[in-house]
């Protein structure tokens, strides 16, 4: 089926050709024609399967057909839950609106509200934004939703988890009642069963995948080791490997920052993104990301969701998430469009339950396998059977081959960033859509920098550090240094 089979309207299938999206993926082919005839829609698709076009494609389409905004109007207004996804999805609806004469913005918090009250002022047909920041422009009176058509709720489990609960009830009260409403994830948690039992009317209800799989693409294992060997192994891992681009999930803000400082230590470009850096350097240090002028990005939770990394070939957990379903989330940032990808857990006897909870939410037990001179001291109880085609088989220690057990795609990272490691080429980039005078507003994403050399790491003082051997007293040096650059703390 092909995307004018949808009955896209041809500035739509235009802008799809040039994207070089040649046919509907599955969740699209289900939920188009849906959210195109009005309707409310529960959709569940795994991580990277065009969920994202699913929506913003139809609705674009009715927005243009019909109806008009009036001053602080908002037409349809798309909730999600972290600052980057609000941009990502922004910068989605822009895209696939190139050829469209609507008026689209995005708003979040972390940065002056102002400029989203002017925008607000001749009203917007799409505005995305992260629920904290869209209640005070409400209650500033910025905006009206007299004139709201759809909401859109993309990963609003998630929200839920962030403590958003009362934020969204706020702005559910102030919507009209008949609207179009949209819920979309890859994951469902029972919460947001009830929460969909209660916003939408008469859903269709599209499964394009299985609820709370993980994306088939993705390649994972799982290294037991003790905790404090975690850094180490890491390390070691990212050079016996000859990792590419990787994005490194940790549990707290705090084991972010030390794991960064440890990681520019020992050579790596890498930097971080959590809840307490200023807005303008999480997404700057995405952008760099994005852009393969970083190597590493070492994350929280608030880079799980919806984020489009092209081709990024790993996922690493250094620490397990507490949520189950963040894990799908987290390794779902590889493997996306059908793209090969990889994900290494490094898992510690204290996080048995954890595991457990994912393989029971997947479906699946991990495979396992210990790298020599990282075996866990403490053992890591076992979950289950392991499936057959594990590969964890461990040879007699001696003969136990240096080379990784699961192949990580290779990816192209530019040479300066990544002055210890091997540097192929470029991948080209995906085309982008011409975005026509009059069309979808601009961005306002920070230009991507020059790359630069790996800088001193910057540590709080007073930190712990939890690396042992040469991680630790690498990351030891790191507090005078960063006292000396005087960066910010977090
Ligand atoms: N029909 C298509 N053909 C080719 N590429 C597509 C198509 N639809 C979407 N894509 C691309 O697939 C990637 C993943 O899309 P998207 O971010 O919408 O996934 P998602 O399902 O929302 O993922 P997540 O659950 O992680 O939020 C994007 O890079 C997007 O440009």
């Amino acid at each position: 089926m092909s995307f004018a089979a949808l009955q896209l309207i041809d500035p739509l299938l235009r802008t799809l050709a040039e994207l070089g999206y040649d046919d509907p993926t599955p969740v699209q082919k289900q939920a188009i024609p849906a959210v195109l005839a009005g309707r409310d829609l529960m959709a569940a698709a795994q991580t990277g399967t065009g969920k994202t076009a699913g929506f913003a494609l139809p609705l674009l389409q009715r927005l243009t057909l019909a109806g008009a905004v009036g001053p602080h109007g908002v037409r349809c207004l798309v909730l999600v839950p972290t600052r980057e996804l609000a941009e990502q999805v922004y910068d989605s609806f822009r895209r696939y609106g190139a050829a469209l004469p609507l008026r689209a913005f995005v708003a979040y918090g972390g940065v002056p509200i102002e400029p989203q009250v002017n925008k607000l002022r001749k009203g917007l047909d799409v505005l995305v934004a992260t629920p904290g920041r869209l209640l005070d422009l409400l209650r500033q009176g910025a905006l009206t939703f007299a004139q709201l058509e759809t909401l859109v709720l993309d990963e609003a489990d998630r929200m839920l988890d962030l403590g958003f609960a009362a934020d969204l009830d706020a702005v559910f009260a102030a919507l009209p009642a008949q609207r179009q409403t949209l819920l979309f994830s890859a994951t469902f948690s029972d919460t947001i069963h009830a929460m969909a039992t209660q916003l939408l009317q008469d859903p269709v209800s599209v499964q394009a995948s299985p609820a709370n799989a993980a994306a088939k693409t993705v390649r994972q294992l799982v290294y037991t080791t003790d905790k404090k060997a975690k850094p180490e192994l890491l390390v070691h891992l990212a050079r016996q490997q000859d990792w590419g681009q990787a994005l490194i999930f940790a549990k707290t803000k705090k084991g972010v920052d030390q794991l960064v400082a440890l990681l520019q230590d020992e050579g790596f470009s890498a930097e971080a993104i959590h809840g307490d850096r200023p807005q303008p350097a999480r997404l700057q240090a995405l952008n760099r990301f994005k852009a393969r002028q970083v190597q590493l990005l070492v994350a929280t939770d608030v880079a799980a969701r919806g984020l489009d990394i092209q081709a990024l070939p790993l996922v690493v957990n250094m620490d397990l998430p507490t949520v189950a379903e963040d894990y799908v989330h987290r390794i779902g940032r590889t493997g996306r469009a059908g793209a090969a990808g990889a994900a290494i857990s490094l898992v510690a006897a204290d996080e048995v339950e954890l595991l457990r909870a994912i393989e029971t939410l997947i479906k699946q037990v991990l495979p396992r396998v210990e790298e020599p001179g990282f075996e866990a001291n403490h053992r890591v109880p076992s979950t289950g059977t392991p499936p057959k085609a594990a590969t964890v088989v461990r040879p007699a220690k001696a003969a136990r081959p240096a080379v990784p057990r699961l192949a990580v795609p290779k990816q192209a990272v530019p040479k300066q960033a990544v002055p210890k490691l091997a540097v192929p080429k470029p991948a080209a980039p995906r085309p982008s859509a011409p975005r026509p005078a009059g069309g979808f507003e601009q961005a306002p994403l920070a230009p991507p920098k020059p790359a630069r050399k790996p800088r001193p790491a910057a540590v709080p003082p007073g930190r712990t550090v939890v690396a042992t051997s040469r991680g630790a007293k690498a990351a030891a040096k790191a507090p005078a240094k960063a006292a000396a650059k005087g960066r910010p703390k977090r």
